[in-house]
């Protein structure tokens, strides 16, 4: 229970202005004061948002400098900068130096001010395991942790254990394997692909510990109680920009340090009643998985490999055959195209916490949850959709990054326990660059013929008996063959091309495309485009979070709120809440954004 009951007030000065501070309850505030001792403006800082207290006047910028005077003590917090401009929910380090009256009353009140700490926030990180990739995105993850995060740490309290990593997958073994009692939580710092690391060692260890078999699709897995942390330093730093708003080393830091707390969807991948893997930003076959195998060969060209790989692979048109199947999510409480955004507080998510875990959880209602769980087996509830699609991508939260600040899919939640299947069908070049261009804009993406989303639970793909093997030169399972807009054929990676059914040029196979390919556009197809210089197979592969799965037949379930991260969703922009607040979703903090 809160109480707002004062703990301390008493006049102080910052500079020479005179104060009055007050600590009530779960609040620190402090009102400048005029000289007929009326108040001006007041700043308030939640206790939870105050990131230490300490005595005399301390400096951390440009370097850590303690001047130890009697009566004076110097308080850090959570400051919120200015969001006009694009910035997001951007926060800096603010630091506010009072002096007192006397040295007993700011021995006071740096003791309220720490028992306030210790009771409004008993969950904060002590010790936590920091791991570096030092080859990630533009290569600065060291500088970025040394100089931006480290001394937060420091002066919050927290000490850390960091391994700079020597090997892909290091600190996933670490984590599976070493002895992580002490630590209150995992960070990396890098992006998405380090973050998977730590996905898969923080969930592979919880199971292990739990006795729980991975492979087992019908399992319920257990939820993982050790927080990640994400620094991002990487190249689309997605699962941190959908997580926090922005992709800011010292916001994340900040996260960590007062210790949010944020619910994550994760889904798990089997192929053949295998593990394969486990994404929580995307599943993505066709164009994203294209896209991602395209750019493995231009890894030295770092972040901008995704838009120059994109462009190549935009350019070779290409649209898959499969059979996708999934099983619906109830459509009564949200829907992806209701308009909603998933923001920091959400009520959908936190309704969904009662429902996934209900509070008292007996062995009656963990043996019906098990049932529940079971029943997404019976076939009846499955729905199948067959085609050619551009682009097949199942995310289990909005997705939103730097490239695409509302994301894949705008109104998905992190931690509904629901996923959300976007299915593009094949179309001309032009309908699939609005398709794309609108992941950029406020224009909605799934508004067009050939797009359709669906909030699933799970989904299955798969192909027709024989298909996998079968070459792209098939004939299209169309009527109107209207012309593309890309006319061509050596912007199309110099190989020939033919109309299809959805208006979309397709490249020709096989004898087809050799026999019309001069030796000079063939060098220079392989120099463009790796898709397009090799024969063509009728086959993409899926993007899992970044990484290619070896396999194309799979199937994904979403396990609500498996996972943790230090963060708090995305807060909402103060300059758009009065505007929101006209349209607020009846679910709580879902605002409309239409
Ligand atoms: C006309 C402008 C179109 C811009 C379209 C932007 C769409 C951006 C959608 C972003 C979706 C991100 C999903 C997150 C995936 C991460 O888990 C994963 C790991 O980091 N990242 C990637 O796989 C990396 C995937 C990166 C995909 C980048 C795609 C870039 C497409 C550029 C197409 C240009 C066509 C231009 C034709 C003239
Ligand atoms: N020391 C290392 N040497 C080589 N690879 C590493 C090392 N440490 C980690 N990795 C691997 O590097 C891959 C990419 O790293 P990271 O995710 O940090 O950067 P990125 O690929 O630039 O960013 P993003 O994943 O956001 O696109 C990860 O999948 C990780 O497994
Ligand atoms: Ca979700």
């Amino acid at each position: 229970m809160e109480t707002d009951s004062v703990k301390l007030e008493s006049s102080v000065w910052l500079g020479n202005k005179r104060h009055r501070a007050l600590l009530s309850g779960w609040r620190f505030s402090w009102t400048e004061l005029d000289k007929k001792n009326r108040d001006k403006n007041t700043i308030s800082v939640p206790v939870s948002e105050v990131v230490a207290v300490m005595e005399g006047q301390v400096e951390i910028h440009p370097q850590k400098k303690t001047k130890d005077t009697d009566r004076d003590f110097t308080l850090f917090y959570v400051k919120r900068s200015n969001t006009s401009g694009g910035k997001g929910p951007l926060w800096s380090l603010g630091r506010s130096q009072f002096c007192c009256l006397s040295r007993d009353l700011r021995d006071q009140w740096v003791t309220q001010l720490r028992i306030a700490l210790k009771t409004h926030c008993p969950s904060r990180p002590c010790r936590l395991l920091v791991f570096i990739n030092p080859y990630g995105g533009k290569k600065k993850a060291k500088q970025i942790f040394h100089s931006s995060v480290a001394p937060l740490f420091e002066l919050a309290g927290i000490s850390s254990h960091v391994v700079v990593t020597e090997r892909a997958n290091q600190a996933r073994d670490h984590i599976l394997k070493k002895d992580l009692t002490g630590f209150d939580g995992v960070i990396c710092v890098g992006g998405d692909g380090m973050f998977s690391e730590l996905l898969h060692g923080v969930i592979g260890r919880t199971q292990q510990e739990a006795g729980v078999s991975e492979h087992d699709q019908s399992v319920m897995l257990q939820p993982c109680d050790l927080h990640i942390g994400i620094i991002p330093a990487g190249s689309t730093d997605c699962v941190c920009f959908a997580t926090v708003g922005v992709n800011d080393p010292v916001t994340s830091a900040l996260h960590i340090v007062i210790g949010d707390s944020q619910p994550l969807d994760v889904c798990s991948v089997h192929h053949c009643s295998t593990l394969v893997r486990y994404s929580v930003s995307l599943v993505g076959y066709g164009f994203y998985g294209d896209v991602l195998a395209e750019s493995e060969r231009h890894r030295w060209m770092g972040p901008l490999r995704y838009d120059y790989s994109g462009f190549l692979v935009y350019l070779c048109n290409r649209s898959y055959q499969g059979i996708v199947q999934y099983l619906p999510a109830d459509s009564q409480i949200t829907s992806p195209r209701d308009n909603s955004r998933c923001l920091s507080g959400c009520r959908v998510c936190s309704e969904s916490t009662e429902r996934l875990f209900p509070r008292s959880e007996s062995c009656s209602s963990l043996y019906s949850r098990q049932l529940s769980q079971y029943s997404i087996e019976s076939e009846d509830n499955w729905l199948s959709v067959e085609g050619r699609f551009r682009c097949v991508s199942l995310t289990c939260m909005s997705s939103s990054c730097p490239r695409s600040p509302k994301g894949l899919s705008p109104s998905a939640h992190l931690a509904d326990g629901t996923g959300d299947l976007i299915l593009v069908r094949n179309t001309n070049p032009l309908g699939f660059l609005t398709y794309l261009h609108r992941h950029t804009t406020t224009q909605d993406q799934f508004d067009l013929p050939f797009v359709e989303v669906h909030r699933v639970k799970a989904v299955r793909f798969s192909f027709l008996p024989g298909e996998e093997d079968d070459d792209e030169d098939q004939p299209n399972d169309s009527q109107n063959n209207t012309p593309g807009i890309l006319e061509d054929p050596e912007t199309l990676c110099n190989s020939d091309i033919e109309s299809n059914s959805f208006g979309s040029k397709q490249h020709l196979a096989g004898n087809q495309r050799e026999q019309g390919m001069t030796e000079k556009s063939r060098n220079k197809s392989d120099y463009l485009c790796g898709l397009c210089s090799s024969k063509r197979s009728a086959t993409s592969v899926w993007n899992c979070d970044g990484e290619i799965l070896p396999y194309a037949e799979i199937s994904c379930r979403v396990h609500g709120q498996l996972v943790r991260l230090f963060a708090r969703g995305v807060e909402e922009d103060p300059s758009s809440r009065k505007y929101n607040e006209g349209n607020r979703n009846c679910r709580g903090r879902c605002f409309s954004h239409s």
